[in-house]
């Protein structure tokens, strides 16, 4: 379960990015955040896994409190958060396998990542997944010779070989054509319900959010306004949480109290 608690970001001495927000995922659910531009979606991403750090407040995942560890044990608790970036973050002169093997950095020596000499089982694991989602005939190619969509799958891939108690992805279906982004959705989906795996999606398509997550989660201004199943996003929600413009309002806000 992840449960977060007054959560506070602001950046320098700016005014915050995510005000109080409380947000509490149980269970294989897929929860879909969106919200305009600017309205903190990544940032809540990315305190998550501390690729941002919070300014205040508690995040906790599966009883682990995230926002207090340092060094070892914030790099342990990192591997149990598997990350879907919008541009796929590959090594492109790597092959599909070494890209997916890098998942288990930390997991292993650091001769067996430099030698290659991953353990059996993580290869097991990694044609597991590699079959499941369709690129394990892909192993040894370059992930650069790769379609965007065969590219997402070994990011996908790559997260789950962590092992991940929860994955987060940030805008999974930016760079994708539409039907290729409906099929890696869809597969973030079962993904979920096979691995029992909660599964939060920074998104800007609401068609997409409404069709393949069981919640939504509008931000603006760095809270949460909307927060219920799909069918409950009706065009009076949506006209709330895209109303105005964040940086827009924002830019507004400091010209009046100037
Ligand atoms: N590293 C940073 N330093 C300063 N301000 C930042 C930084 N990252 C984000 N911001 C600001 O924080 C606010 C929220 O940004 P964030 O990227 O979280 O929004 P978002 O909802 O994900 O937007 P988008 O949909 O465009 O990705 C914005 O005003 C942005 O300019």
């Amino acid at each position: 379960m992840l449960k977060i608690t007054n959560l506070v970001k602001r950046y320098g001495n700016g005014e915050p990015v995510l005000k109080d927000l409380d947000l509490m995922i149980e269970g294989e659910s897929v929860v879909s955040i969106i919200g305009s531009s600017g309205a903190g979606k990544s940032t809540l991403l990315r305190c998550i896994n501390r690729l941002v750090e919070p300014t205040s407040g508690s995040i906790e995942l599966n009883g682990n409190e995230l926002t207090k560890l340092k060094g070892r044990q914030l790099r342990a608790a990192r591997r149990k958060i598997g990350m879907v970036f919008q541009g796929f973050n590959l090594v492109d002169r790597l092959t599909v396998m070494e890209n997916v093997q890098s998942g288990r950095l930390g997991y292993i020596s650091t001769w067996a990542a430099v030698t290659r000499s991953y353990p059996k089982e993580d290869i097991r694991r990694a044609f597991e997944l590699m079959e499941r989602v369709g690129i394990a005939h892909y192993a040894n190619k370059r992930a650069d010779e790769l379609s965007g969509g065969e590219r997402q799958r070994v990011g996908v891939v790559r997260a789950l070989m962590q092992n991940p108690e929860i994955l987060l992805a940030d805008e999974p279906t930016a760079s994708l054509d539409p039907k290729t982004s409906e099929q890696i959705m869809e597969l973030l989906r079962n993904l979920a319900a096979e691995l029992k795996l909660p599964v939060l999606i920074n998104i800007h398509n609401v068609t997409e959010a409404k069709i393949y997550t069981d919640r939504i989660v509008g931000m603006r201004y760095g809270r949460i306004i909307f927060d219920d199943k799909p069918d409950a996003l009706d065009k009076e929600a949506m006209d709330k949480i895209y109303s105005g413009n964040p940086q827009a309002d924002r830019n507004q806000n400091m010209l009046e109290t100037a």
